[in-house]
């Protein structure tokens, strides 16, 4: 096989794999990038140990093999160690080029509900946060991933809506830190069943453009534990992890809405390097130590994974639990996950140790099994044209710095060139930025003053209904405690509304602040670095704001719940009145028989009618008959008569008799005690037996005044029902006033 077969070959089983990647089969994809040697090395006169081969072998030559011969851990390794990864880049690779060679494909998948996670790996210095962050000019994966997923996310909107959430935050010692936030505490790591690892309490900011994830990016990088070590100038003690959701919603639904969720995580690990290879001392060392320890259990998981990959045993058991780095990004390496490790290496001889042990590591990761001894062979005839090429290139470097400095009258530029604009640039996004977090600093304030009266309130509130519930409290105690509760309720409401003014003032005063950004007349990256500071501290106050009502409206459920229950047992101890009163009603119209039967006269029988219907004068009443004439209304005994009901059917010629009847005086009531006589059956007759009897009297019969139970019933209850409600007004007014 030629080299070009082989190449081709090559490509053939690369592209396979990364098909099996998106398909799920696979889980994980390595590459190296070993960066240009730096102007530092450079001067030096470092030279490289690092050769990049048909972008897919690693050639690593050990300086010190000669001088190791005699070392007896050493003396096994070869001059030269090739590594083979799916892909293995070499200075020329331009930022674009390895996106979308190792990060594009993962967004097809991330729309679809699937988690991704890209890793830059390497000792510090080696080029990690070039790699994933890069610069404005030249923008990395995280960006350019961005982009893509915002394209994306367009293309796909007529068919789902999505939404997408960022948040950003650092491992630093073991402790876990929210970029986006002011606040400096450490945050907790939690397992929800349903959403999986999440940090309690972090930001999650929605955003819409990659504009504004870099901008937060920049705000968060900022915040983020830097330090200079011997490595690095700015070496990040910390990794960095950017946590991408996305909630994939299909917009036309059936019956049963489904939601998809993905988490896109992107990592900028803290340097690899050993402690000692920094010369570090005292809490340098403790993070070194600690940045070791998470990676090696990172390297710990990713082996576990592979080998679950290759055996096809899904019980073997996966140290997650061994660091908050992989506590944090476990169900990004599981799962349904597709994993990306760019293993960052520099080029330089003084480098060499910590290269070749990333180069152990990623190939730990990644110990793909192909045919490595015949690419080895071809490898050595690449690595003699290479060692030419770069000899060449060096000489070809070296004439023309020569030929540049050689050149009379050409000064190159200052680095500095403009420094003027530039200077004016950042002392206008200094003061702004002071003065929005002041601004915000005081919304937070006051919000958090509004909240402490407002929980205040609530609970006076709580304290005032407590008071009230308990029925053994002493009416007049009771009444002096809540006067004094209400009189500090009072100041505390004129304290909230002062507070709520305040606030309102200060959100006004928001837009003068976009006012005074807009008129610094920002570079655009400035412009949007301001904007994302600003929308960061809204955020958070609104997020607070958020939290706060939620707690809030908690309580006023939990209030509103006490409530209810309270008014069930109003309710409750009402009904029960009701059926006192119910009980009592039906003894009354057993008395009200009772009575009815044992009046000895009409004078009585009109007194207590007059009793059980004060109110009804209206009515004129006749018992299955016809109405008495209404005419005879003047006084409470005529009243009587007309609720007074005769049967028609026994005094069909009488009617017109009975509806003239007045009362009788004092003088036939005698007569009628005596010669009472009437034809009513037992059911209609209030007290007669006798069906004999004078018809001259008959108008005079007691007889003759049927009461109307079902009336006097009706009224009864309307009696009893008002006094009810009167009652329960009463203990409405005790219990709510
Ligand atoms: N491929 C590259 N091309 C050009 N310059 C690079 C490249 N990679 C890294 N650099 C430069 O090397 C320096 C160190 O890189 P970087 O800060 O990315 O290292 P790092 O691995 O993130 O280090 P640390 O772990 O200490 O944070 C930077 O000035 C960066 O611009």
């Amino acid at each position: 096989m030629n080299n070009k077969d082989y190449l081709n070959d090559f490509n053939l089983q690369r592209n396979n794999y990364i098909d099996q990647l998106k398909n799920g089969q696979n889980n994980i994809l390595v590459a190296i990038r070993c960066r240009p040697l730096n102007q530092r090395e450079i001067e030096k006169s470092e030279y490289e140990v690092v050769r990049i081969l048909d972008e897919r072998v690693v050639v690593l030559i050990d300086p010190y093999y000669e001088s190791n011969q005699n070392d007896v851990l050493r003396k096994n390794r070869n001059k030269e160690m090739q590594f083979a990864f799916d892909y293995a880049f070499d200075e020329t690779i331009s930022q674009v080029e390895i996106y979308e060679k190792t990060s594009n494909f993962l967004l097809d998948g991330v729309i679809e509900g699937f988690n991704a996670t890209v890793f830059a790996y390497g000792a510090t210095g080696a080029g990690k946060t070039y790699t994933m962050v890069g610069s404005p000019d030249n923008p990395g994966i995280m960006s350019r991933t961005m982009n893509q997923l915002y394209y994306l996310i367009q293309q796909n909107s007529n068919q789902n809506h999505f939404v997408v959430r960022v948040s950003y935050l650092e491992i630093y010692n073991e402790n876990i830190k929210d970029l986006l936030s002011i606040e400096d505490k450490n945050l907790d790591l939690r397992e929800d069943p349903s959403q999986g690892v999440v940090v309690a309490g972090i930001t999650e900011i929605e955003c819409s453009s990659t504009q504004e994830i870099m901008a937060l990016l920049k705000v968060g990088n900022r915040n983020r534990t830097k330090e200079a070590t011997e490595a690095n100038e700015a070496s990040s003690r910390s990794h960095a992890v950017l946590q991408v959701q996305v909630e994939i919603k299909q917009l036309e639904q059936g019956p049963q809405e489904e939601v998809k969720y993905s988490k896109l995580s992107m990592v900028d690990l803290a340097g690899s390097e050993r402690a000692a290879n920094t010369s570090n001392r005292g809490l340098r060392m403790i993070e070194g130590a600690k940045i070791n320890q998470s990676l090696l259990c990172l390297g710990n998981c990713i082996q576990a994974l592979s080998q679950i990959q290759e055996k096809k045993n899904s019980n073997l058991f996966v140290p997650y639990r061994g660091s908050k780095l992989t506590r944090l990004l476990k169900d990004s390496l599981g799962g349904n996950c597709r994993t990306v490790m760019i293993a960052n290496v520099s080029p330089s001889v003084l480098t060499f140790e910590d290269t070749y042990n990333t180069l152990n590591y990623a190939n730990r990761a990644k110990n793909i099994k192909t045919n490595v001894v015949r690419n080895i062979l071809n490898v050595e005839n690449h690595l003699n044209n290479y060692a030419q090429i770069i000899q060449n290139l060096r000489q070809e470097n070296e004439q023309l710095k020569r030929q540049l400095s050689d050149k009379q009258g050409i000064n190159l530029p200052p680095i500095n060139q403009g420094s003027d604009y530039e200077q004016i640039q950042n002392e206008s996004l200094n003061k702004l930025e002071k003065i929005i977090q002041k601004h915000f600093q005081l919304e937070l304030d006051i919000q958090k003053s509004q909240q402490d009266v407002d929980f205040q309130i609530d609970k006076i509130n709580g304290l005032i209904f407590q008071s009230l519930q308990d029925p053994s409290n002493d009416k007049d105690i009771v009444k002096d405690k809540i006067d004094s509760f209400k009189q500090n309720l009072k100041s505390l409401m004129q304290q909230k509304e002062d507070y709520t003014n305040k606030y309102i003032n200060l959100i006004d005063k928001r837009n003068d602040l976009l006012t005074q950004i807009k008129q610094a007349n920002l570079s655009l990256s400035n412009n949007n670095y301001i904007m994302s500071v600003y929308k960061q501290a809204q955020v958070q106050t609104e997020s607070i704001e958020i939290q706060y009502r939620e707690k809030k409206s908690d309580n006023q459920s939990k209030h509103k719940e006490q409530q209810v229950q309270f008014l069930q047992q109003q309710i409750k101890l009402r009904d029960g009145v009701i059926n006192d009163w119910k009980n009592i009603i039906q003894e009354g119209k057993l008395k009200n028989k009772i009575i009815y039967k044992n009046l000895k006269n009409v004078e009585d029988v009109a007194d207590f009618a007059r009793l059980n219907h004060s109110t009804i004068t209206n009515q004129s009443i006749i018992q299955n008959g016809s109405p008495v004439n209404t005419s005879l209304q003047h006084s409470p005994k005529r009243r009587v008569q007309s609720q007074i009901s005769v049967h028609p059917k026994m005094y069909p010629n009488q009617q017109q008799k009975i509806s003239q009847y007045h009362l009788p005086t004092r003088k036939n009531q005698l007569s009628l005690q005596q010669g009472s006589d009437t034809n009513l059956p037992d059911s209609y007759s209030a007290h007669s037996k006798s069906s004999k009897g004078n018809r001259q009297n008959q108008n005079y019969s007691p007889a003759n005044f049927q009461p109307n139970y079902n009336l006097l019933k009706a009224r009864q209850q309307q009696l009893y029902l008002q006094r009810n409600q009167k009652f329960l007004k009463q203990q409405e007014k005790k219990y709510f006033n």
